[in-house]
């Protein structure tokens, strides 16, 4: 599984710092952690099995902003997630972030950008794998917030820059509040991606594709019960970026069985795997799709259709897509 070519769309950057860095980057920039020993920060910034929802799941975030506040932290843990990405043979990823949750020192908002796109350009020089990266819009956040981010990282479209993303908590119909600044979005060129169907219904995922425009879905599982929108996902060939053991985590699932992963993709669902946050997650993409194989008896043949259902829904350019197409 690690020598096999992977793609990677729904990946956290925030959530995927390894513990070790977050302790390096807090000795180097003297900042207070609750603790200098590395099993505690494990212990901190990865969700125990035991987390009853994706609110809880939330709040293992804040250690690793803590530490993503200077230029120089940012643009490090994006190297260190496309170099962690990279060893494990994924050849393509899609990073998101959301810039306004790295401000509290100072940064604006393009700075913030351009950290990471420094980082993420440095690693594909030295490593073998492309990437772009996703701009996320907190939704326990206003909807100027949103509409800024969207302003200010559009001059950074067709410069890594690809897409735009509502994440944070989830509430029953989020989506009409942000129709404005996703429309806008859409226009100035973004790809539109939204987390719906998560922690809340089917609907969300309806109206995130009717009211906001959204080609791809984060996670989108819970469509599962609610017939309207899985045939919505199935007549628009939306794509959906699951992330097994994250959903597991948050318990939009109580047990892996339970994944309706492998019978979206026998329904001909465009479907992909993701670890959604390596770090609070505690997993890499070789571990996600280790662990659908094993459970729901994925066959070669089988990955190797996912693998292109993920080339043909990502957001890069066409010779990235056919470069992709020709490794498997
Ligand atoms: O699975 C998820 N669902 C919704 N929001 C998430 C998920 N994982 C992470 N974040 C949120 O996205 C922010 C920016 O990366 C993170 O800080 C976290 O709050
Ligand atoms: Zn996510």
């Amino acid at each position: 599984m690690r020598k096999l070519p992977k793609i990677e769309l729904h990946c956290h950057l925030d959530g995927s710092v390894r513990a070790e860095t977050i302790l390096d980057i807090a000795r180097k920039e003297n900042l207070e952690l609750p603790s200098y020993n590395i099993n505690d920060i494990k212990k901190l910034v990865q969700v125990p099995i035991d987390c009853t929802s994706l609110d809880e799941y939330l709040k293992k975030f804040d250690l690793a902003n803590k530490v993503m506040q200077t230029k120089e932290s940012i643009k490090r843990v994006t190297f260190e997630l496309v170099e962690d990405a990279a060893n494990e043979n994924v050849k393509y990823i899609e990073i998101r972030f959301a810039p306004m949750l790295h401000m509290k020192k100072g940064l604006s908002i393009k700075e913030v950008i351009q950290s990471v796109l420094k980082g993420m350009n440095q690693a594909c020089e030295k490593y073998e794998i492309k990437a772009n990266l996703i701009l996320g819009c907190m939704r326990n956040m206003s909807v100027e917030d949103a509409e800024l981010v969207v302003k200010e990282g559009k001059e950074f479209l067709g410069k890594g820059v690809v897409a735009i993303d509502l994440c944070g908590p989830e509430v029953e119909g989020f989506a009409t509040k942000y129709k404005k600044a996703i429309e806008s979005a859409r226009s100035y060129g973004y790809r539109v991606t939204i987390h719906a169907g998560e922690a809340a219904s089917g609907k969300n995922v309806i109206d995130a594709i009717n009211l906001l425009g959204a080609e791809r879905i984060g996670h989108g599982i819970n469509i599962k019960d609610m017939k309207e929108a899985y045939d919505l996902v199935k007549r628009t060939n939306v794509t959906l970026e699951m992330c097994p053991t994250s959903n597991l985590h948050t318990k939009a699932i109580d047990k892996i069985s339970d994944y309706p992963f492998f019978n979206f993709y026998k329904d001909d669902l465009s479907v992909t795997l993701n670890t959604d946050n390596r770090t609070v997650s505690d997993v890499d993409l070789t571990n996600e799709i280790s662990l659908v194989k094993d459970n729901f008896n994925m066959s070669e043949e089988d990955y190797k259709r996912i693998y292109l259902n993920s080339v043909d829904a990502t957001f890069a350019d066409e010779d990235t897509k056919m470069w992709l197409k020709s490794l498997i």
